[in-house]
């Protein structure tokens, strides 16, 4: 309709001139809306508001559409975008220029199509629809549409079109031979894909206009609709199509994947091998397999992405298919379904991917990032297994993730349990210029890397063979980056990454001895779960482990990294804590102290495990407990010591952990004390840590919050003579609790196993009543005896018994003891 403007509106009663019946006919707006409103209702994305009046605006453009296009009015839709071939542009002869265009022809071609319509309105338009098979362009929809239905309709009718043509005697020269010739043009036309469906619909429309009788246009439609009734299963079949057209051409329009499909036309089953081949080479292609399926279907849940790079070709028409028409369930699935053992599992198993598998990876996994940038309350994965086809869902593959290295069921469990809801919005941060990229990735740069890479190393980590999607930076230590990962089984993970380069010996030792502590710590409760580790230099690794490395001078020159694969923590204490006196502030309330034994335990808990194991973590501080499901989890181990010999005490050499929770002894490590020995840094150093932690659960603040230099901080804290403030709190165990943690002496310091068994969580229950009720009970019957005569003393005496024995009552040691005293001096 664009372009042609100029033409004038149709008149809304028009009489043409029927050259075979030779009489006027009148053209009824009546029927024309009748027919558009089959087609709204037989076509699954038609405008509802279409069929609601019958001379709205869109009826009038649709009336001179009609005549502009010899096309049959009803059939037409909104305008949308759609994809259809682009390797063969329409010819010119196709094309016949509006000027030139016979007005009378036009007016019969009119009035035939709407014959043909009604026909097939009484037929129920059962067409199926075939997507276009190659190329990418856009066009008006609105013809692509047309089109289709134009050339499915031609397609399957080929063979009795052709036998009820020769039934009738094709001759050169004759109208017969002619529509023949035009029915082959058509199926031709579909069967190499040359002229694609431009020729397609200019050869139906000549068809059309070049018969030269009613007769033969009935005979062919009755022929046609009988073609339409056996190939076309039922009007959901046709919204699959129509939705396997739009997750192709979504793909499409995303990363260029012509090539998955270009080279011959497919019928609509050939479309859903391939679709399903491309899917399932994708899932074995590791990590972008996931976006590969998810985004094919997250199309039509990402219609509100303004950046989603899937979206932007994917406008109204591709909404309402997807509205109308679910991938889970009906024929589409069962296609699917069918396709899915011939496709070869096998094909990439090595990791190397197609260059196409790769653009398409990157393009539909840049759409699932944008989809998590768009919906950050959604749950990724949840949306991506959603919207997979059944027979698509992705499980714990072998060939994507190997969990088997874990040692117990404990991390799979992170999977889906951490709603993104959860994480603090600084988790969710997810790097804009990223999904910059991610949008340009499928036609730039990023496909010529993952052409050399087989994956985008701006997108994904590749750790141990397999793949990790970037989901946003979580933070960065002194030493590393930690993101936000999700793994081809849909699992989200922290990523540590460290740098190697640069760093001196010592501290690559060190890093590398994280992974053997967290190695030797798997398996236990509030400790951060290891999953997966890759240090690229391996010789690095190998010196660390044989305890080669230590003592090595010099800095790292090659280009090592190391990846850890973590658990991923939903929140820690930090975070909890200042959100937790966010909500005090103001308020006279102090720290519920439910909440506080509660944390305070598994941070016990957490601190025993590593000091059964000989570890001492020497950076505890609350940045360093992660909320993982519930429970505080103990992280980052980069400068944990191992003890040594059956000394309690440990050397130290650089880092010595965080001014606000060091103890005196850390900043004093390795000089002498007063009596000459040496100061060494060992469990008690990390208990002062924790005191420091309860401190500024229980105050808000550390207990030299106020000195804000290192000097001033050093100065008080290695001051043995220095009085820490305590305010004054309402549990005094409490209050001795912290000064147990905080002895300035490291041998008054308790250890964690007493800590464990402190009375603030372990109250003492009171001792018991030296009595029991029944003892109680028999000596008031001895004093009842003694004051038979005694009325104001039986009354007494009833009156102890009823409390005692009722089991309801609730009677103090006060009140018991009071009843006996009157008791006693009436005896
Ligand atoms: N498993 C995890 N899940 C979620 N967040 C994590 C995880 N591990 C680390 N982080 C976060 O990443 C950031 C840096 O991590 P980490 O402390 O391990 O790095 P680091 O280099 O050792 O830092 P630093 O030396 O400053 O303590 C922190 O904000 C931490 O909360």
């Amino acid at each position: 309709m664009e372009g042609e403007p100029d033409l004038p509106a149709a008149p809304a009663e028009a009489k043409f001139f029927n050259p075979v019946q030779s009489r006027p006919i009148n053209i009824n707006p009546d029927s024309i809306n009748l027919s558009r409103s089959f087609n709204t209702t037989s076509t699954s994305n038609s405008s509802s508001s279409s069929s609601s009046s019958r001379y709205t605006p869109d009826f009038v453009r649709d009336i001179q559409a009609a005549f502009k296009r010899h096309r049959p009015v009803a059939v037409m839709h909104r305008p949308v975008r759609n994809v259809v071939h682009q390797r063969e542009t329409p010819k010119e002869s196709s094309i016949r220029p509006r000027s030139i265009l016979d007005s009378k022809k036009c007016k019969e071609d009119i009035l035939q199509s709407r014959r043909i319509q009604s026909q097939r309105c009484s037929n129920n338009d059962n067409v199926p629809i075939t997507p276009p098979s190659d190329g990418v362009t856009t066009v008006d929809a609105h013809d692509v549409n047309m089109k289709l239905i134009n050339t499915q309709r031609d397609q399957p009718t080929k063979p009795k079109i052709n036998d009820a043509v020769a039934s009738l005697g094709p001759g050169p020269g004759n109208a017969l031979g002619e529509i023949q010739r035009k029915v082959h043009f058509s199926s031709n036309a579909i069967a190499t894909s040359c002229g694609a469906d431009d020729q397609m619909a200019t050869g139906t429309g000549d068809l059309l206009s070049h018969m030269d009788s009613l007769a033969l246009t009935e005979k062919m439609m009755v022929m046609d609709n009988q073609v339409d009734t056996s190939a076309a299963a039922n009007q959901d079949w046709r919204n699959h199509n129509l939705q396997s057209m739009e997750m192709e051409n979504s793909l499409r329009s995303e990363g260029g994947i012509t090539s998955v499909l270009t080279g011959r036309a497919m019928g609509d089953h050939d479309q859903l091998h391939q679709f399903g081949n491309f899917l399932q080479n994708d899932l074995n292609n590791a990590m972008t397999q996931s976006s590969v399926v998810g985004s094919s279907c997250v199309t039509s849940t990402l219609m509100n992405s303004s950046s989603a790079p899937v979206i932007n070709s994917t406008t109204y028409c591709s909404q309402s298919e997807a509205d109308g028409a679910q991938l889970e369930t009906g024929p589409a699935e069962g296609k699917m379904n069918a396709v899915q053992p011939s496709c070869s599992l096998s094909k990439n198993a090595g990791g190397e991917s197609a260059p196409q598998s790769a653009v398409a990876s990157q393009a539909i996994s840049s759409a699932l990032a944008t989809a998590m940038e768009v919906n950050k309350s959604s749950d990724p994965c949840k949306e991506l297994k959603t919207s997979l086809p059944l027979n698509y869902s992705i499980t714990k593959d072998s060939s994507l993730v190997d969990n088997s290295n874990l040692v117990n069921g404990d991390v799979p469990n992170v999977k889906s349990q951490l709603p993104p809801s959860d994480v603090p919005p600084s988790d969710m941060k997810l790097e804009n210029s990223k999904s910059e990229k991610l949008e340009r990735g499928a036609t730039g740069k990023a496909t010529s890397t993952s052409r050399k890479k087989s994956y985008d190393p701006d997108l994904f980590f590749k750790v141990n063979g397999k793949l990790y999607q970037r989901l946003g930076k979580i933070g960065s230590g002194g030493s590393s980056e930690v993101h936000k990962v999700i793994s081809s089984d849909c699992t989200i993970y922290a990523l540590k990454k460290i740098k190697l380069k640069g760093r001196d010996y010592a501290t690559a030792f060190g890093f590398c001895q994280e992974i053997g502590y967290l190695n030797k710590l798997r398996g236990k409760n509030n400790i951060i779960q290891l999953v997966d580790y890759e240090v690229t230099d391996k010789t690095l690794l190998r010196e660390v482990m044989h305890g080669s490395m230590s003592n090595k001078e010099g800095r790292v020159r090659d280009d090592g990294f190391i990846y850890m694969v973590l658990e991923h923590g939903e929140i820690d204490l930090a975070h909890m804590l200042a959100q937790k006196w966010r909500e005090l502030d103001g308020s006279n309330a102090t720290i519920d102290e439910n909440w506080l034994r509660f944390y305070w335990q598994q941070i016990l808990q957490a601190v025993n495990i590593i000091h059964e194991e000989r570890i001492v973590h020497s950076d505890l501080k609350p940045a360093n407990f992660l909320l993982v499901r519930g429970s505080l989890k103990l992280i980052d181990f980069g400068i944990a010591k191992a003890i040594m010999s059956d000394t309690t005490n440990i050397q130290r050499d650089s880092q010595v952990g965080t001014l606000s929770y060091m103890s005196p002894e850390a900043f004093m490590c390795n000089e002498t004390d007063a009596n000459g020995n040496t100061i060494k840094c060992g469990r008690p150093s990390d208990i002062w840590s924790l005191g420091c932690i309860l401190y500024q659960m229980v105050y808000g603040r550390t207990p030299f919050a106020e000195y804000r230099t290192f000097w001033a901080k050093f100065k008080v804290i290695t001051d043995p003579n220095h009085e820490i403030t305590y305010e004054p709190l309402p549990n005094p165990w409490l209050l001795d609790l912290l000064q147990k943690c905080l002895a300035w002496d490291r041998n008054e310091r308790w250890r964690i196993p007493q800590l464990l068994q402190h009375p603030f969580l372990v109250p003492p229950v009171p001792p018991k009543s030296p009595s029991t009720p029944d003892q109680l009970c028999t000596l008031l019957q001895l004093i009842v005896e003694s004051t038979a005569d005694d009325q104001k003393g039986d009354l007494l005496c009833s009156q102890l018994h009823g409390m005692l024995t009722d089991p309801n009552a609730s009677v103090s040691r006060d009140q018991l003891r009071k009843l006996l005293q009157i008791l006693n001096r009436l005896v």
